[in-house]
Protein backbone atom coordinates (compact mmCIF):
# COMPACT_ATOMS: atom_id res chain seq x y z
CA UNK A 1 0.00 0.00 0.00
CA UNK A 2 1.52 3.21 -1.17
CA UNK A 3 0.84 6.47 0.78
CA UNK A 4 1.49 9.94 0.53
CA UNK A 5 3.20 12.35 3.48
CA UNK A 6 3.24 15.49 3.91
CA UNK A 7 5.42 16.44 7.24
CA UNK A 8 4.97 20.00 8.62
CA UNK A 9 5.55 21.30 12.14
CA UNK A 10 3.48 24.10 13.97
CA UNK A 11 6.44 25.72 16.43
CA UNK A 12 8.74 22.41 15.52
CA UNK A 13 6.14 20.18 16.82
CA UNK A 14 6.20 17.80 13.60
CA UNK A 15 3.03 15.95 12.03
CA UNK A 16 2.42 13.89 9.12
CA UNK A 17 -0.75 14.74 7.01
CA UNK A 18 -2.43 12.17 5.40
CA UNK A 19 -5.63 12.39 3.06
CA UNK A 20 -7.96 10.21 3.58
CA UNK A 21 -10.20 8.49 6.74
CA UNK A 22 -8.14 6.12 9.05
CA UNK A 23 -11.32 3.46 9.01
CA UNK A 24 -11.36 3.80 5.27
CA UNK A 25 -7.84 3.10 4.53
CA UNK A 26 -6.65 0.56 7.26
CA UNK A 27 -9.28 -1.97 8.59
CA UNK A 28 -9.00 -2.03 12.11
CA UNK A 29 -7.71 0.66 14.85
CA UNK A 30 -5.17 -1.98 15.45
CA UNK A 31 -3.82 -1.44 11.89
CA UNK A 32 -3.99 2.24 12.20
CA UNK A 33 -2.06 2.18 15.31
CA UNK A 34 0.75 0.49 14.21
CA UNK A 35 0.77 2.54 10.71
CA UNK A 36 1.01 5.82 12.74
CA UNK A 37 3.75 4.49 15.26
CA UNK A 38 5.64 3.12 11.97
CA UNK A 39 5.35 6.71 10.96
CA UNK A 40 6.20 8.56 13.73
CA UNK A 41 9.22 6.27 15.05
CA UNK A 42 12.42 8.72 15.76
CA UNK A 43 14.78 5.27 15.57
CA UNK A 44 13.03 4.44 12.02
CA UNK A 45 13.41 6.12 8.54
CA UNK A 46 11.18 9.12 9.22
CA UNK A 47 9.81 9.92 12.41
CA UNK A 48 7.31 12.52 14.17
CA UNK A 49 5.11 13.99 16.95
CA UNK A 50 1.97 12.07 15.79
CA UNK A 51 -0.59 12.08 12.52
CA UNK A 52 -3.33 13.71 10.96
CA UNK A 53 -5.81 12.26 8.51
CA UNK A 54 -7.49 14.91 6.56
CA UNK A 55 -11.05 13.87 4.94
CA UNK A 56 -11.29 16.69 2.65
CA UNK A 57 -13.91 15.59 0.49
CA UNK A 58 -17.08 16.82 2.84
CA UNK A 59 -18.24 20.92 2.81
CA UNK A 60 -16.65 21.03 6.63
CA UNK A 61 -13.32 19.16 6.39
CA UNK A 62 -12.63 16.14 9.38
CA UNK A 63 -9.53 16.14 10.77
CA UNK A 64 -8.63 12.74 12.97
CA UNK A 65 -5.36 13.12 15.40
CA UNK A 66 -3.46 10.59 16.34
CA UNK A 67 0.00 10.75 19.02
CA UNK A 68 2.93 8.64 18.01
CA UNK A 69 2.26 5.68 19.83
CA UNK A 70 -0.53 5.25 18.42
CA UNK A 71 -3.11 6.79 20.81
CA UNK A 72 -6.04 9.18 19.59
CA UNK A 73 -6.58 12.60 20.92
CA UNK A 74 -8.99 15.12 20.55
CA UNK A 75 -7.04 18.15 19.17
CA UNK A 76 -2.99 18.68 17.92
CA UNK A 77 -3.41 22.80 18.12
CA UNK A 78 0.16 22.81 16.27
CA UNK A 79 -0.62 20.11 13.34
CA UNK A 80 -4.20 21.53 13.12
CA UNK A 81 -2.85 24.82 12.20
CA UNK A 82 -0.81 22.45 9.52
CA UNK A 83 -3.73 21.02 8.39
CA UNK A 84 -5.62 24.60 8.44
CA UNK A 85 -3.10 25.72 5.90
CA UNK A 86 -3.47 22.79 3.58
CA UNK A 87 -7.16 23.15 3.23
CA UNK A 88 -7.25 26.88 2.68
CA UNK A 89 -4.26 26.25 0.52
CA UNK A 90 -6.59 23.96 -1.33
CA UNK A 91 -9.99 25.62 -1.23
CA UNK A 92 -8.43 29.32 -1.76
CA UNK A 93 -10.16 30.43 0.67
CA UNK A 94 -8.93 32.77 3.60
CA UNK A 95 -10.99 31.16 6.53
CA UNK A 96 -12.97 27.99 7.48
CA UNK A 97 -14.13 25.37 9.42
CA UNK A 98 -12.57 22.25 10.48
CA UNK A 99 -13.94 19.18 12.56
CA UNK A 100 -11.84 17.46 14.74
CA UNK A 101 -11.90 15.62 18.06
CA UNK A 102 -16.12 16.02 18.09
CA UNK A 103 -15.78 20.17 18.08
CA UNK A 104 -15.88 22.79 15.07
CA UNK A 105 -12.42 24.80 14.91
CA UNK A 106 -12.20 27.68 12.88
CA UNK A 107 -8.70 28.01 11.16
CA UNK A 108 -7.82 31.21 8.96
CA UNK A 109 -5.08 32.76 7.33
CA UNK A 110 -3.23 35.66 9.17
CA UNK A 111 -0.39 37.62 7.97
CA UNK A 112 3.23 35.64 8.39
CA UNK A 113 5.26 36.30 11.29
CA UNK A 114 8.30 36.48 9.55
CA UNK A 115 9.11 36.65 5.88
CA UNK A 116 8.27 33.46 4.35
CA UNK A 117 6.83 31.23 7.38
CA UNK A 118 3.30 30.59 6.26
CA UNK A 119 0.94 31.67 9.67
CA UNK A 120 -2.31 30.64 10.55
CA UNK A 121 -5.18 31.07 13.28
CA UNK A 122 -6.94 28.76 14.90
CA UNK A 123 -9.74 29.42 17.18
CA UNK A 124 -10.83 26.41 19.14
CA UNK A 125 -14.23 25.98 21.01
CA UNK A 126 -14.88 27.53 24.57
CA UNK A 127 -12.64 26.02 27.24
CA UNK A 128 -13.80 24.13 30.26
CA UNK A 129 -12.13 23.81 33.84
CA UNK A 130 -15.24 21.12 34.60
CA UNK A 131 -13.35 18.63 36.35
CA UNK A 132 -15.28 15.84 34.52
CA UNK A 133 -14.28 17.49 31.20
CA UNK A 134 -10.89 17.12 31.80
CA UNK A 135 -11.21 14.45 33.68
CA UNK A 136 -9.66 14.45 37.11
CA UNK A 137 -11.09 13.02 39.77
CA UNK A 138 -11.57 15.58 42.36
CA UNK A 139 -13.83 16.24 45.09
CA UNK A 140 -14.65 19.84 44.08
CA UNK A 141 -16.51 20.74 40.55
CA UNK A 142 -13.15 21.86 39.31
CA UNK A 143 -9.51 21.34 39.95
CA UNK A 144 -8.05 24.78 40.36
CA UNK A 145 -4.44 25.58 41.70
CA UNK A 146 -4.61 22.39 44.05
CA UNK A 147 -1.58 20.02 44.58
CA UNK A 148 -2.23 16.49 43.49
CA UNK A 149 -0.03 14.70 46.09
CA UNK A 150 0.08 11.20 44.12
CA UNK A 151 1.63 13.01 41.31
CA UNK A 152 4.01 15.98 43.07
CA UNK A 153 4.13 16.81 46.72
CA UNK A 154 4.34 20.54 46.03
CA UNK A 155 3.30 21.69 42.68
CA UNK A 156 -0.11 22.94 42.30
CA UNK A 157 -2.03 22.16 39.06
CA UNK A 158 -5.14 23.41 37.15
CA UNK A 159 -7.18 20.98 35.01
CA UNK A 160 -8.28 22.10 31.64
CA UNK A 161 -9.82 20.81 28.69
CA UNK A 162 -9.36 23.04 25.32
CA UNK A 163 -11.08 19.89 24.33
CA UNK A 164 -8.37 17.22 25.47
CA UNK A 165 -7.06 17.03 28.65
CA UNK A 166 -4.47 19.00 30.30
CA UNK A 167 -2.81 19.85 33.88
CA UNK A 168 -0.95 23.20 34.05
CA UNK A 169 1.25 24.23 36.99
CA UNK A 170 2.88 27.97 37.27
CA UNK A 171 6.62 27.77 38.10
CA UNK A 172 8.88 30.10 39.42
CA UNK A 173 11.73 28.28 38.29
CA UNK A 174 11.58 25.78 35.23
CA UNK A 175 13.17 22.32 36.19
CA UNK A 176 12.95 19.98 33.07
CA UNK A 177 13.44 17.07 35.01
CA UNK A 178 11.00 17.32 37.29
CA UNK A 179 8.33 18.67 34.29
CA UNK A 180 9.22 15.14 32.87
CA UNK A 181 8.72 13.08 36.07
CA UNK A 182 5.47 14.84 36.45
CA UNK A 183 4.83 13.98 33.07
CA UNK A 184 5.44 10.50 33.03
CA UNK A 185 4.07 9.98 36.37
CA UNK A 186 0.62 11.50 35.01
CA UNK A 187 0.03 8.31 32.27
CA UNK A 188 0.34 5.67 35.14
CA UNK A 189 -2.51 7.44 37.80
CA UNK A 190 -5.74 6.20 36.62
CA UNK A 191 -7.85 6.63 39.76
CA UNK A 192 -7.14 10.36 39.29
CA UNK A 193 -6.04 10.83 35.84
CA UNK A 194 -8.60 8.29 33.97
CA UNK A 195 -7.40 9.40 30.26
CA UNK A 196 -3.85 10.63 31.52
CA UNK A 197 -3.42 14.43 30.88
CA UNK A 198 -0.63 16.49 28.67
CA UNK A 199 1.09 18.43 31.34
CA UNK A 200 2.49 21.79 31.49
CA UNK A 201 5.26 24.11 33.35
CA UNK A 202 4.45 27.81 32.76
CA UNK A 203 7.35 30.80 34.16
CA UNK A 204 6.70 33.94 33.38
CA UNK A 205 8.99 36.15 31.86
CA UNK A 206 10.31 39.40 32.60
CA UNK A 207 9.25 41.15 29.25
CA UNK A 208 5.50 41.85 29.07
CA UNK A 209 2.80 39.86 27.69
CA UNK A 210 4.87 36.86 27.47
CA UNK A 211 5.00 33.36 28.85
CA UNK A 212 7.54 30.05 28.72
CA UNK A 213 5.95 27.21 28.19
CA UNK A 214 6.92 23.23 28.14
CA UNK A 215 4.09 20.44 28.17
CA UNK A 216 5.16 17.03 28.15
CA UNK A 217 2.67 15.49 26.14
CA UNK A 218 0.29 12.23 26.66
CA UNK A 219 0.99 9.69 24.11
CA UNK A 220 4.37 11.80 23.06
CA UNK A 221 7.10 12.60 25.80
CA UNK A 222 8.39 15.73 25.86
CA UNK A 223 7.82 18.15 22.55
CA UNK A 224 9.26 20.83 21.40
CA UNK A 225 5.72 22.94 21.71
CA UNK A 226 2.56 21.88 22.46
CA UNK A 227 -0.16 24.09 20.67
CA UNK A 228 -3.03 23.35 23.25
CA UNK A 229 -0.30 23.43 25.94
CA UNK A 230 -0.27 26.70 24.92
CA UNK A 231 -4.07 27.27 24.78
CA UNK A 232 -4.45 25.47 27.96
CA UNK A 233 -1.60 27.16 29.93
CA UNK A 234 -2.84 30.92 28.60
CA UNK A 235 -6.54 29.36 29.86
CA UNK A 236 -4.88 28.52 33.26
CA UNK A 237 -3.08 31.78 33.29
CA UNK A 238 -6.00 34.28 33.76
CA UNK A 239 -7.39 31.70 35.48
CA UNK A 240 -5.24 32.37 38.53
CA UNK A 241 -5.53 36.26 37.81
CA UNK A 242 -2.29 36.66 36.42
CA UNK A 243 -2.96 38.17 33.25
CA UNK A 244 -6.41 39.61 31.58
CA UNK A 245 -8.10 36.68 29.83
CA UNK A 246 -8.21 38.89 26.49
CA UNK A 247 -4.41 40.47 26.34
CA UNK A 248 -2.53 38.47 23.79
CA UNK A 249 0.47 36.91 25.13
CA UNK A 250 3.16 35.50 23.46
CA UNK A 251 3.96 31.93 24.44
CA UNK A 252 7.49 30.71 24.08
CA UNK A 253 8.20 26.88 23.97
CA UNK A 254 11.70 25.51 23.06
CA UNK A 255 10.58 24.96 19.31
CA UNK A 256 8.97 28.43 18.77
CA UNK A 257 6.50 31.12 19.70
CA UNK A 258 3.09 31.59 19.58
CA UNK A 259 0.42 34.43 20.56
CA UNK A 260 -2.83 33.06 22.28
CA UNK A 261 -5.44 34.96 23.82
CA UNK A 262 -9.53 34.08 25.11
CA UNK A 263 -12.17 36.12 24.04
CA UNK A 264 -15.16 35.95 26.88
CA UNK A 265 -18.60 35.57 26.10
CA UNK A 266 -21.73 37.33 27.83
CA UNK A 267 -22.24 34.05 29.43
CA UNK A 268 -18.76 33.44 30.90
CA UNK A 269 -17.79 31.01 28.22
CA UNK A 270 -14.21 32.02 27.02
CA UNK A 271 -12.93 30.81 23.39
CA UNK A 272 -9.59 30.92 22.67
CA UNK A 273 -7.53 31.83 19.97
CA UNK A 274 -4.12 30.37 18.86
CA UNK A 275 -1.27 32.50 16.50
CA UNK A 276 1.57 30.77 14.93
CA UNK A 277 3.66 29.17 12.07
CA UNK A 278 2.47 26.56 9.93
CA UNK A 279 5.42 25.64 8.03
CA UNK A 280 5.32 22.32 5.32
CA UNK A 281 8.98 20.30 5.88
CA UNK A 282 8.50 17.57 2.77
CA UNK A 283 6.27 15.21 1.13
CA UNK A 284 7.20 11.99 0.45
CA UNK A 285 5.73 8.81 -0.73
CA UNK A 286 6.04 5.76 0.62
CA UNK A 287 5.10 2.36 0.49
CA UNK A 288 3.98 0.41 3.95
CA UNK A 289 6.12 -2.13 2.84
CA UNK A 290 9.35 -0.34 2.07
CA UNK A 291 9.23 1.55 4.93
CA UNK A 292 8.58 -1.23 7.76
CA UNK A 293 12.00 -2.45 6.22
CA UNK A 294 13.95 1.67 5.56
CA UNK A 295 16.79 2.97 6.88
CA UNK A 296 17.06 6.43 7.73
CA UNK A 297 17.90 8.71 4.50
CA UNK A 298 16.96 5.69 2.34
CA UNK A 299 13.25 7.13 1.52
CA UNK A 300 12.87 9.71 -1.72
CA UNK A 301 11.96 13.02 0.19
CA UNK A 302 11.12 16.19 -1.56
CA UNK A 303 12.33 18.84 1.05
CA UNK A 304 10.96 22.35 1.04
CA UNK A 305 14.26 23.77 2.13
CA UNK A 306 12.61 27.54 1.68
CA UNK A 307 10.68 27.16 4.33
CA UNK A 308 12.45 25.22 6.31
CA UNK A 309 15.17 28.13 6.31
CA UNK A 310 12.42 30.94 6.79
CA UNK A 311 11.45 29.26 10.14
CA UNK A 312 15.03 28.59 11.18
CA UNK A 313 15.35 32.27 10.90
CA UNK A 314 12.73 33.48 12.75
CA UNK A 315 13.01 30.76 15.38
CA UNK A 316 16.44 32.45 16.27
CA UNK A 317 15.17 35.62 18.04
CA UNK A 318 12.74 32.69 20.28
CA UNK A 319 15.92 31.05 21.24
CA UNK A 320 17.64 34.07 22.32
CA UNK A 321 14.99 34.89 24.37
CA UNK A 322 14.54 31.47 26.01
CA UNK A 323 18.65 31.83 26.92
CA UNK A 324 18.14 35.45 27.79
CA UNK A 325 15.63 34.06 30.35
CA UNK A 326 17.98 31.91 32.00
CA UNK A 327 15.77 29.08 30.91
CA UNK A 328 18.38 26.03 30.39
CA UNK A 329 17.33 22.51 28.69
CA UNK A 330 19.28 19.65 29.98
CA UNK A 331 20.53 17.06 26.95
CA UNK A 332 18.26 14.14 26.43
N1 LIG B 1 1.03 18.35 20.12
C1 LIG B 1 -0.32 18.60 20.27
C2 LIG B 1 -1.13 17.78 21.24
C3 LIG B 1 -1.30 16.34 20.77
C4 LIG B 1 -2.30 15.54 21.56
C5 LIG B 1 -1.93 15.30 22.99
N2 LIG B 1 -0.66 14.63 23.15
C6 LIG B 1 -3.06 14.53 23.71
O1 LIG B 1 -2.94 13.30 23.89
O2 LIG B 1 -4.04 15.16 24.08
C7 LIG B 1 -0.72 20.04 20.21
O3 LIG B 1 -0.02 20.82 19.54
O4 LIG B 1 -1.76 20.40 20.75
Amino acid sequence: MKFELLKAHGSSNDIFIVDGRPERIFSTPAEVADFVRLVCDRQGPLGGDGLYFVDDSRAVPEAFFFNPDGSSAKLCGNGLRCVGRLVLERREADALDVSTGGGRFRVERIPQVAAGVWSVAVELPPVTFRAADVPVVTTGAEHVDTVIPTLHPALRFTGVAVPNSHLVAVVDDYDENELVAVGGAAAGLPVVLPAGANVSFVRPLTAPGEIFVRTFERGAGLTPSCGSGVVASRAVYSRLGHAPADEPLLVRNPGGCARSFLTPAADGALTPRLEGNATFVYRAVVDLEQLAHAEPGDLDIDVLTDEISAYALFHEDNLRAIRAAGITQPER
